[in-house]
């Protein structure tokens, strides 16, 4: 292989397009490693689907390019948010997410929970906070109702392991009926503790399970915590989507960029006759996307399964990943992780590192 061929080979992965942004490997600052036997492409996201893809075309490189025996690796650093160094528990967090909705009951915890579950089930290592103060229900959903996370300094809390990832609740430390009727100040307090005094581990991902509802709890904690991407979920209806309109708008005054919408319970699919079913309307989570500019991620439909599996502490993506709808709540994982590694681009702009041994 001569020298020429080595650097058109580079520059062509360069030129590979990452399909979810959109964006080429260099316009996203991917590293890419070229030595005599080898070649090591980093990447920003899990996306397993993407990974396999991206291994078939240099492949196809390599041999239009004629350099011979190479091994491809492909690996991922997920970009690291959180420079602020003063945040000595969420230190070793690189990225932070928060799944928020303008109204309770819509199906945010059963979407954060699978969400991190998914993001999980394509190998990065998450975290689930379950930051809904007003009714805690990670513990349950992930079938860990009861554990009490350790704490062997008696100040900072483990956060506890569930299906392959770690969580804390205010679940585990107090009942969540006491929570349910807590007035502001203290449900405040006790989330103020909840962030300050969970030592996470090396985290890829962290998501956070929002409290419901746009009010002062939400604006404070969207604002003390370094968020790199919010999720809003709505259902279809119209009471639900102008909550939502006021959820993407908290997030905007905040500066937190909103990754995009997810419309929860969108139809139902008969499973005798298969007729599809729009029970709250149709096509409101496009009408949100089109107002506030954000991108619609998901239709996640309304199936009974999604709730047995929720409270059976197995979520969906946790009881079968390849379920149709756990495969959506994947797809749904690699949109957001796709945002997060371009976001960093546009938030840091990098220049590509190209490396030639
Ligand atoms: N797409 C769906 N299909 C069927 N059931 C669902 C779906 N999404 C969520 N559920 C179920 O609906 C119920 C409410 O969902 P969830 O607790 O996630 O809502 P929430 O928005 O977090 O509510 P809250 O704000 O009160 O905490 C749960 O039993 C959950 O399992």
């Amino acid at each position: 292989m001569t020298i020429d061929n080595r650097s058109a080979f580079l520059v062509a992965v360069g030129d590979l397009v990452e399909p979810l942004t959109g964006s080429t490997l260099s316009q996203l600052s991917a590293q890419i490693e070229l030595s005599n036997n080898a070649v090591t492409i980093t990447v920003g996201s899990f996306n397993k689907e993407f990974k396999d893809q991206l291994t078939g075309q240099v492949e196809r490189l390599v041999a239009q390019y004629g350099l011979g025996d190479i091994a491809i690796t492909i690996l991922t650093r997920v970009p690291d948010y959180l420079v602020d160094e003063s945040r000595e528990n969420l230190s070793k967090v690189k990225s932070i997410i928060a799944v928020a909705s303008g109204k309770g009951g819509v199906g945010k915890s059963a979407t954060a929970a699978n969400l991190a579950l998914a993001l999980a089930h394509d190998g990065a290592a998450v975290g689930l906070l379950d930051a809904d103060i007003y009714g805690p229900s990670v513990p349950i959903m992930l079938g860990v109702e009861g554990a009490t996370p350790a704490s062997p300094d008696g100040k900072v809390m483990a956060p506890v392991a569930a299906h392959g990832i770690v969580c804390n609740s205010l679940g585990f430390i107090i009942d969540s009926d006491k929570a349910a009727v807590w007035r502001g100040p203290m449900a405040s307090g006790a989330l103020q503790q909840l962030i300050n005094d969970t030592q996470w581990p090396e985290l890829d991902y962290l998501v956070i399970d929002m409290p419901p509802g746009t009010g002062d709890i939400q604006l404070t904690l969207a604002q003390k915590v370094p968020v790199s991407a919010a999720l809003v979920i709505t259902t279809p209806q119209n009471l639900a989507l102008s909550d939502a309109r006021r959820g993407v708008d908290m997030f905007n005054q905040v500066n937190i960029p909103v990754c995009g919408v997810v419309e929860n319970m969108s139809f139902y699919s008969c499973e005798q006759c298969g007729h599809i079913n729009h029970i709250f309307g149709k096509e409101g989570g496009d009408l949100l996307a089109k107002e506030t500019g954000v991108p619609l991620l998901a239709r996640l439909p309304l199936e009974p399964s999604i709730r047995s599996d929720a409270d059976s502490g197995n979520p969906s993506v946790a009881a079968d990943p390849s379920k149709p709808v756990s495969q959506l709540y994947i797809e749904l994982a690699r949109k957001v992780g796709a945002f997060v590694w371009s976001r960093h681009q546009a938030a840091t702009d990098n220049v590509p590192i190209i490396e030639i041994q």
